[in-house]
């Protein structure tokens, strides 16, 4: 689904991700682990066409992410805030982001009923800008937004960061019924070793741009990450 050829990307001649091959395929979820600044928001944003490779290039669906946009139509994403526009309500983010993918008010109503239980009363008919929501609830807008249009692939960096334990458990549980129900090929960036490792069956773990593990998530997935980390 997604294949990455001789990637990386280098700032004022420090190379900050280089990865030389890497495939993703349809319906896997993925999970990427790496201390700060390791690469991982770097990477994303390749995949996602937001920044020019140094060498190299992504491929999904064997297109070129650079060449066309067709990509766009099938890829939901929420890397930051900047991803919204944050001096409209979420009410009016959804209808717009809905409009986008053709979504009727009956559409939109189906979907957001099912993230009634995720938002908890805080986010829909609130009447709230985006700007002044806290910065849990913001980032709900923008992971139900990118789920919206039934995408085949999704990209979360730091979905779990700064929402509260219930929600995590929530968004967990939302992110395996996509997968199984939807098929979703999800690409998650994470310090949370506990969620990314119950979320995600792969895990590639980077250190200072480059690759150093690679696994299919398995018992002892967590314990070798957490080994890997306190020895750093
Ligand atoms: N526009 C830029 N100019 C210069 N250096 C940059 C730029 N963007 C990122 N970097 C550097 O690239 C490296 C990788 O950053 P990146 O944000 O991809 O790491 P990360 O793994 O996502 O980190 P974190 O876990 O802190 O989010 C860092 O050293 C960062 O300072």
């Amino acid at each position: 689904m997604i294949d990455v050829k001789e990637l990386s990307k280098t700032y004022k001649g420090v190379e900050v991700v280089n990865i030389p091959e890497l495939s993703i395929g349809k319906g896997q979820s993925f999970g990427l682990v790496g201390n700060n600044g390791a690469g991982k928001t770097t990477f994303f944003r390749m995949i996602l066409d937001l920044i020019r490779p140094t060498t190299g290039y992504v491929t999904s669906k064997e297109v070129d992410v650079r060449k066309t946009e067709d990509w766009k139509y099938y890829t939901g994403s929420f890397l930051d805030e900047s991803f919204l526009i944050d001096y409209l309500t979420p009410d009016e983010y959804f209808d717009f982001v809905g409009s986008l993918h053709n979504y009727s008010p009956g559409d939109m109503k189906e979907f957001l009923e099912q993230f009634e239980q995720l938002f908890n009363g805080e986010i829909i008919g609130k009447k709230k800008y985006i700007r002044d929501l806290s910065k849990g609830n913001q980032k709900k807008v923008g992971i139900v937004a990118a789920l919206m249009g039934n995408p085949e692939v999704i990209l979360l960096d730091e979905p779990f960061a700064n929402l509260d334990p219930t929600t995590q458990i929530r968004l967990k549980n939302i992110l395996k019924d996509w997968k199984e129900n939807h098929q979703l090929t999800m690409l998650i960036s994470s310090h949370d070793l506990n969620h990314v490792t119950e979320v995600c069956e792969r895990i590639v773990l980077m250190e200072k741009g480059d690759v150093k593990m690679d696994v299919e998530t398995n018992e002892s997935t967590l314990k070798e990450l957490e080994n890997y980390f306190s020895d750093y």
